[in-house]
């Protein structure tokens, strides 16, 4: 039976906005076989609001692949163990849509290249940004294109350690994306393609401080701040604290700060932040994600 063991991943980066994403060293396990009737399981995050029916994401995926090679969808029996913090914005969605498709190629026998697995997962997510790291680890870089999508990944710049604030209130994409504006100024469009740019140079010549100049962001988390109490002190925090970059992860309401090495008073001064605004958070200490899902 396999079983896939797929990263967490923080999407956007600051300015990339539905283009970068990096996986992180922490992990959900899915185990999925064929079965009579779909039944599914979950130990962990998520266990008391995961769905248990046909629209559970990962049974989806699944039936996604093997429609997609014209075979008879079956009954599923999909384990989770999960420990991605769900609707924080590190990625549980993804990492559920990724182990049913990696989940049931490998059922199948590997009909589909990793290309298409990329492909069906952002038709499936919506957007590409924590799909394609999650199924190939590092960072990732990933347009949409139609039904096309075309990525390139790097390996995490060494050095890198994250400290991530994980509220404990949840906050859905949709949610988080219904508040984006239709229309940016041009400006605001120029800020984060330079900064953008700037940054993929950076992570690929292995300059974090340079990153870090890089990761400001005008599309979408000054629109994001009324949604989580606190945000900008809690940037202000890390800052202080010795980051060198601090964004949301993903849609929020994580709070992510980018560090050279092991800097856990940055952890604690956003935690304090949250407190101070009355959210309770809890804080982890995470590292890049090299390899992307695989089997265990
Ligand atoms: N293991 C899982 N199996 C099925 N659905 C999941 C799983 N994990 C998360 N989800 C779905 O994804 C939703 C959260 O996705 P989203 O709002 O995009 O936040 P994020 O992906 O940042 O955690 C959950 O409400 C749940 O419906
Ligand atoms: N680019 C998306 C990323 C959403 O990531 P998630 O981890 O919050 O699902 C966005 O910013 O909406």
């Amino acid at each position: 039976m396999p079983r896939v063991r797929v990263p967490a991943t923080t999407a956007n980066l600051g300015p990339g906005f539905d283009a970068l994403g990096l996986a992180l060293e922490l992990y959900d396990y899915v185990s999925i076989e064929e079965a009579p009737e779909l039944e599914i399981t979950v130990q962990g995050e998520g266990e008391n609001s995961i769905p248990r029916g046909p629209d559970n994401i990962a049974y989806r995926a699944a039936a996604a692949v093997y429609a997609r090679v014209g075979r008879k969808v079956p009954g599923f029996k999909i384990a989770f163990e999960n420990h991605i913090p769900v609707a924080r914005g590190l990625g549980s969605s993804a990492a559920a849509v990724v182990a049913g498709l990696v989940g049931a190629n490998a059922l199948l026998g590997y009909p589909l290249p990793q290309e298409e697995l990329v492909s069906l997962a952002a038709r499936l997510e919506g957007h590409p940004d924590n799909v394609a790291p999650a199924l190939l680890g590092g960072l990732v870089v990933v347009v949409l294109n139609g039904q096309q999508v075309y990525y390139q990944r790097l390996d995490p710049p060494p050095g890198l350690s994250l400290q991530v604030a994980i509220p404990h209130f949840t906050l859905s994409t949709r949610v988080s994306r219904g508040v984006l504006p239709a229309m940016v100024p041009v400006e605001d469009a120029v800020f984060n393609l330079s900064r953008t740019a700037l940054l993929i140079a950076a992570a690929q010549a292995g300059d974090l401080e340079l990153m870090g100049k890089a990761m400001e962001d005008r599309l979408h988390q000054p629109y994001r701040l009324r949604l989580i109490p606190g945000m900008p002190y809690v940037f202000e925090a890390a800052l202080k604290a010795g980051a060198l970059a601090v964004t949301l992860s993903g849609s929020g309401p994580a709070v992510i700060a980018f560090c050279r090495g092991s800097l856990p008073k940055v952890g604690k001064a956003m935690k304090e932040a949250f407190e101070e605004h009355g959210v309770k958070c809890e804080v982890k200490e995470l590292k890049p994600a090299s390899q992307g899902a695989i089997l265990c």
